[in-house]
């Protein structure tokens, strides 16, 4: 179903550059006309020298020597209007691909996460790179070369019939037949069909190769091949197959395609000699079959660049048809007036959730009637199985998706009547899994806060106790992160992301596992940092290390998608449940892994901690 969103994708940024496109197109045409002139010049010239063959000294030569010139000057002119033509065309598709790039960038940041978890990575870089890039080669290339392709063959063929019309017939017989026959395998079912396949064989081929090449740590640890990558082999196997369904499908009528073209003279010898042999001793006649001879080549040229064309569109439409299903994806709703909290508690009010819609076979509610308040200047923390959907409660209060039932409110304002841009201004994230971009280190903690100057993003950094690491690098503040083998380990990065969160300085911060990477030396630095950036804050933390939440306000103890128990860390290990459980399994843990290490001081530092909870 065609929807305005789908047009506006295209269509509307097509049209932004519609005057540059019309200029190109006129410049086209002005070419394609002046390129008739050289042929009109042969025939005048042809014409003169054979009239006179006999008597050349009765040659007008004037008249040899105009019509040299004019075709020359049409020449220039060609020139000069091609050249104007392709630049017009190539300013209009390179903005048209920038624009769109742009906003396929943009579209696809706003839509819910739930789209990027079903659409594989490769496929959407598929639509990015390559389905737009087929727009500048049709913008500005194939749409020129299409108005030169139409008008030239027309025009001279309208040139031929006017010089004899039954010998232009005969050349209109081969030209039809092998359009017809192109043009009956491309409508055919299988042709369609077998094109569609085709686009669809590409984009798995893509996204399984991305897949494969993103999987390499595990690609090389269990030793897997690109034979045994199965979904891999089986997708280049089927762009194999598929090339070759549609080589056989062409081959017939893409030969006689071919050679009916390119020999359409041979059409009209048989025609002309019988024609000849009716009007012996008419030298115009003999002429004019002479320039079909010489003019029938001529026609191959642009007809088979119609036919290039035609392979073209194809692509092109198809290319269009996902470009458009992108842009029809509809983005997160945003409010008609966008509210603004006064302050920043968050508040989950009996919140159900499933990442399946109701209706969908695969529908598994993954929380069950959430409902709490993470006050500000508190810390929350969110502990308990893995799997229980501690990350999820994380990703809705971002509307990464959006809850199926129950609100969730900031400062009493639900997030879905607080515009995105605000929502994400409210809201520093530390990841579990950090993303650093490729890009200077000092870009990668900007990132926090667009307007920070230098000094500022050192201070963050400094805080976050990650300016000595970075000082040792050679290229300081200004290293490219995974260029000449740069690459943080994950208690740097992890350090990377508290100082960008650190510069946002936003009211509202998660932390998913911000200690997770991080070694005894490390975690010290990272709790410093962290007591630093939750200060005066609504904080909301996911931690399996229970030893970093012990200070926490309120602790949710959540499983299979419920808060089992709720209270402090005193409270709940009185109520010794779920909570208690775990604590003493951590305990357990921490001491056989430091005893097993055999650093003293770590040791000591773990039990204490177990002896003062
Ligand atoms: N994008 C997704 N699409 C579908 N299901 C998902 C998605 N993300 C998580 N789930 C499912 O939701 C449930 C809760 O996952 P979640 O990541 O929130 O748990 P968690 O408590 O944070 O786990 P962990 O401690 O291991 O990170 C799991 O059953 C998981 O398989």
């Amino acid at each position: 179903m065609k929807t305005s969103a789908e047009m506006s994708g295209l269509m509307q940024i097509a049209g932004e550059k519609k005057g540059l496109l019309i200029v190109a197109g006129i410049f086209s045409v002005v070419s394609s006309l002046l390129q008739m002139a050289p042929f009109v010049a042969v025939y005048k010239i042809v014409e003169e020298l054979l009239t006179h063959a006999r008597q050349p000294s009765g040659i007008d030569k004037d008249l040899i020597l105009y019509w040299g010139i004019a075709a020359l000057a049409a020449l220039v002119a060609v020139l000069v209007s091609f050249y104007i033509s392709g630049m017009c065309s190539h300013i209009a598709a390179f903005n048209i691909l920038y624009r769109l790039r742009v906003r396929l960038a943009d579209h696809v940041a706003k839509v819910p996460m739930g789209y990027h978890t079903k659409t594989a990575t490769g496929e959407l870089k598929k639509i990015i790179e390559v389905s737009v890039e087929k727009i500048e080669k049709f913008v500005a290339h194939q749409l020129p070369d299409l108005v030169s392709a139409v008008v030239i063959p027309i025009l001279l063929l309208g040139y031929l019939f006017w010089l004899d019309w039954r010998m232009a017939l005969v050349l209109l017989l081969p030209i039809g037949v092998s359009f017809w026959l192109q043009a009956r395998m491309f409508a055919s079912e299988a042709g369609q069909q077998a094109y569609r396949d085709f686009q669809y064989a590409v984009e798995e081929m893509n996204a399984t190769g991305v897949e494969y090449v993103r999987g390499m740590p595990a690609v090389k640890v269990f030793g897997i091949t690109a034979d045994s990558f199965l979904t891999f082999k089986q997708a280049v196997t089927r762009y194999r197959d598929i090339s070759l369904r549609i080589t056989h499908l062409c081959k017939v009528s893409y030969s006689l395609f071919f050679v009916m073209i390119i020999s359409l003279f041979t059409f009209v010898v048989p025609v002309g000699l019988l024609l000849l042999g009716g009007q012996a001793g008419d030298q115009s006649f003999a002429i004019t079959f002479i320039l079909f001879l010489l003019f029938s080549p001529s026609l191959s040229i642009p007809l088979l660049k119609l036919l290039q064309f035609g392979g073209g569109l194809r692509e092109i439409v198809e290319g269009n048809k996902r470009i458009e299903a992108v842009f029809a994806e509809p983005v997160v709703a945003e409010p008609a007036v966008p509210r603004v909290p006064e302050h920043y508690d968050i508040s989950f009010r009996q919140v159900s959730f499933a990442y399946e819609r109701q209706d969908s076979k695969d529908y598994k509610p993954v929380l069950r009637e959430i409902d709490f308040v993470a006050r500000t200047g508190e810390m929350t923390a969110l502990v308990g199985p893995s799997g229980g959907g501690k990350s999820t409660i994380a990703s809705l209060l971002l509307r990464f998706w959006d809850v199926q039932q129950g609100d969730i409110a900031i400062g009493g304002v639900s997030i879905r009547d607080i515009g995105t841009d605000k929502l994400m201004e409210l809201i520093s994230f530390v990841f579990q899994d950090v993303h650093l971009f490729y890009d200077t280190i000092e870009e990668n903690i900007r990132m926090g806060n667009a307007a920070a100057s230098k000094e500022e993003v050192v201070s963050a950094a400094r805080a976050a106790c990650c300016h000595e690491f970075i000082e040792k690098l050679e290229m300081g503040y200004d290293t490219k992160i995974g260029e000449g083998g740069t690459y943080l380990s994950g208690g740097e990065a992890q350090r990377i992301a508290i100082a960008r969160a650190l510069l946002k300085n936003a009211p509202i911060l998660v932390l998913d596992e911000a200690t997770a990477y991080a070694d005894a030396e490390n975690e010290h630095k990272i709790q410093e940092a962290l007591a630093r950036l939750v200060q005066g804050k609504t904080v909301l933390i996911i931690a399996h290390r229970l030893s970093t939440i012990r200070a926490a306000e309120q602790i949710l103890v959540v499983r299979q998608g419920e808060i089992v128990e709720r209270g402090t860390h005193d409270r709940l290990r009185e109520e010794n449940g779920l909570y208690e459980q775990m604590w003493q399994a951590h305990i357990r843990a921490a001491s056989w892994r430091l005893g097993a290490s055999g650093s003293p001081g770590v040791r000591a530092s773990a039990v204490e901690g177990g002896q003062r909870g």
